[in-house]
């Protein structure tokens, strides 16, 4: 089933506009939402998610129409907010029975089968006596998981799921998210670009409320054959190059030189620069300078 949305508008009493005249849509698969702190992810994934309501626009999930038939749409959606709160002091087992209860799943042993099965596919059936309160970071966002599928959700939307894992956790949170995005719709968003590279089919890259490119990872790097200039530079001549040049990105390398990624539709050949191969984090960079 296709997400629709159309013309989504909002403007917070303080004056920020979160979202600007936004139309996306989103099929079945992983679709990886892009952009800085304060782009307006999160204004987006609440006003679908109907927790908040748009100034304007629409949005349809197939033939329901989300702002209207708020009801019927909740029972397919599932929802991970990018801040969870606090979890009490009980086992992830008792706590998805009882989620499970609240969800309506009455009969003892469809709750149990279904409890199981979504310990099993966010991988914390090992730990599933274990208070929920104890676990880990990556854990949590699991568990998470775990319960806004309790319900079989048709679309999943989760806000910014990897900050503040560590690398193992966030690992372990993406094998999650790309079997579920198997056979669901899932909105992923998140500000950092190797997530939407690891895992995601499409993407778009939002700023300032506006959509800035929509796109798949592989279609989007191939745009950008041909303009990315790379060098290795000293840290005055980086400042130089600064003035002149459009620099996506600059990084240390270990002799304390800096590699400086440039976007060029002129060759810089002449000026040692080298031709390299378009990454995610360039499309991501052009995108945000083009704005
Ligand atoms: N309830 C609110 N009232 C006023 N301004 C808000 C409110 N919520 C968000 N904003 C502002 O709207 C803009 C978009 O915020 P939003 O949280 O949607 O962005 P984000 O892309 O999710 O960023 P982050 O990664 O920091 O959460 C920001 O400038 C933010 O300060």
């Amino acid at each position: 089933m296709k997400l629709v949305i159309k013309d989504l508008s909002k403007t917070y009493k303080n004056g920020v506009k979160a979202l600007d005249s936004l139309d996306l849509e989103i099929g079945v698969g992983m679709f990886g939402l892009l952009g800085p702190n304060g782009a307006g992810k999160s204004s987006l994934m609440r006003t679908i998610a109907t927790l908040q309501k748009p100034d304007s626009g629409s949005i349809y999930f197939g033939d329901v129409n989300v702002l209207e038939q708020q009801n019927d749409f909740r029972k397919v959606l599932g929802y991970l907010p990018q801040d969870f709160g606090v979890y009490p002091n009980m086992s992830a087992l008792d706590l998805l029975d009882y989620f499970a209860r609240l969800k309506g799943i009455a009969k003892n042993s469809e709750r149990k089968e279904i409890v199981k099965r979504v310990l099993d596919v966010t991988n914390l059936y090992a730990v599933r006596s274990k208070s929920v309160s104890g676990y880990s970071g990556g854990m949590k966002q699991r568990f998470g998981i775990a319960q806004l599928l309790l319900n079989n959700p048709k679309l999943i939307i989760v806000d910014e799921p990897t900050a503040g894992l560590d690398p193992a956790e966030r690992h372990r949170f993406l094998n999650v998210l790309r079997e579920i995005g198997t056979n669901h719709t899932v909105i992923f968003s998140t500000h950092i670009v190797d997530d939407v590279n690891e895992l995601c089919h499409e993407m778009a890259i939002l700023n300032g409320g506006k959509l800035l490119a929509r796109s798949t990872p592989k279609r989007a790097e191939e745009e950008l054959k041909g303009l990315i200039w790379n060098k290795e530079v000293s840290r005055e001549e980086a400042i130089e190059y600064n003035k002149e040049l459009s620099i996506l990105s600059s990084k240390y390398n270990q002799e304390n030189r800096i590699n400086i990624r440039v976007y060029s539709q002129d060759s810089l050949d002449t000026a040692g620069f080298v031709q390299v191969e378009p990454n995610l984090e360039d499309v991501y960079f052009v995108a945000l300078k083009n704005d």
